[in-house]
């Protein structure tokens, strides 16, 4: 399989990253983050979600963060939507790309979303249907793509019936997410020969958390089945409420300096990502979880 040329990066940090942060962090920061994202030249921003706030308080004030961003033509800007409730509340936001999300495991689909596999997925039918009629794109997510918090060990045969539900629907896109970051590049590969038999590779994309450091192993091995488009979260932020001890996603500096030494180009400046990861670990007060980041900013 030949690596692709060019490689899309979906920022997941100001979701991803900040739904998991314990501690508040104003409109005004996370507005800034989105914009300090877009000046590095991301051309895909997951900026929030329209979830329940009692479930994820940090998300809470996503209509906020999207009035005041300064979107650039050219740029995604998405928000995910578990409902048709938060459907309604992103498109009255001015959201022009959602996305859904489901699980391989049905232990963390209770857990995340209150509801087994199948009833997430009936519970998406109108969010489809209601995108369609307002010419919205939606993506879509599986959870526990390679392991389960609460059901350990998930087999590809388990991600490609809610894979190939989801694109059948209407996802344009499909990312599995490696939510507790125990696959390994072998499982990787495996899960996209499988799932790959049910979605097409050009719209399946990986999703890797970095709890036992396999993200970027991961990303390699994706690339050598094809996938080319990553979900990555700046300065590494990041984890998932309902999966305990899972870390960040994989930190977007670490991909876009492993892509550049592969000659496949992004569009993102490095030096610009940086900074912006610099910014967001200041006001949380952490370490940056970016490896790229942490060596060049101590040169
Ligand atoms: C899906 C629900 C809402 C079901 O939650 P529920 O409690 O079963 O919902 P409900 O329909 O019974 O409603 C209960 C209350 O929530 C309200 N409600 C209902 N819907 C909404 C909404 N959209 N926005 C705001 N409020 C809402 C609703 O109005 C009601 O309010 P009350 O009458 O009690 O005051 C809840 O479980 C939820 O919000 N879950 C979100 C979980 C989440 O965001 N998880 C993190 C994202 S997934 C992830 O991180 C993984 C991923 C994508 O990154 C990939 C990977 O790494 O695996």
């Amino acid at each position: 399989m030949p690596m692709p040329a060019t490689v899309r990066l979906v920022e997941v940090g100001p979701r991803d990253g900040l739904q998991n942060e314990a501690q508040p962090i104003s409109v005004a920061d996370k507005v800034r983050l989105v914009d300090d994202l877009t000046d590095a030249g991301l051309s895909y921003i997951e900026v929030g979600s329209f979830v329940s706030p009692r479930w994820v308080p940090q998300m809470a004030g996503s209509a906020e963060v999207f009035a005041g961003i300064h979107p650039r033509a050219g740029v995604t800007y998405a928000a995910l939507a578990p409902n048709l409730r938060g459907f309604e509340d992103a498109l009255a936001a001015g959201v022009k790309e959602v996305a859904v999300f489901a699980a391989a495991s049905e232990a963390f689909s209770q857990r995340n979303i209150n509801c087994s596999i199948s009833e997430s997925l009936q519970r998406f039918e109108p969010i489809m249907e209601a995108a369609r009629s307002h010419g919205v794109r939606v993506r879509g997510y599986v959870s526990c793509v390679l392991g389960c918090p609460y059901e350990g060990k998930v087999s590809p045969e388990q991600v490609a019936p809610v894979a190939r539900a989801l694109h059948d629907m209407g996802c344009y896109e499909v990312s599995l997410g490696d939510t507790i970051g125990t696959g390994t590049a072998g499982d990787t590969r495996r899960l996209f020969e499988v799932v790959s038999a049910v979605v097409p590779r050009a719209q399946l994309a990986g999703h890797f958390h970095d709890t036992y450091g396999q993200a970027l192993a991961n990303v390699y091995a994706s690339l050598l089945e094809g996938i080319s488009v990553f979900d990555s979260s700046v300065a590494g932020l990041g984890g998932c409420p309902y999966a305990k001890g899972a870390t960040g996603n994989i930190a977007t500096e670490d991909v876009v300096y492993l892509l550049q030494g592969l000659g496949i180009e992004t569009g993102i400046d490095l030096d610009r990502l940086i900074a912006a990861g610099q910014r967001i670990s200041a006001v949380l007060g952490r370490a940056n979880g970016s490896r790229v980041a942490r060596a060049r900013s101590a040169a």
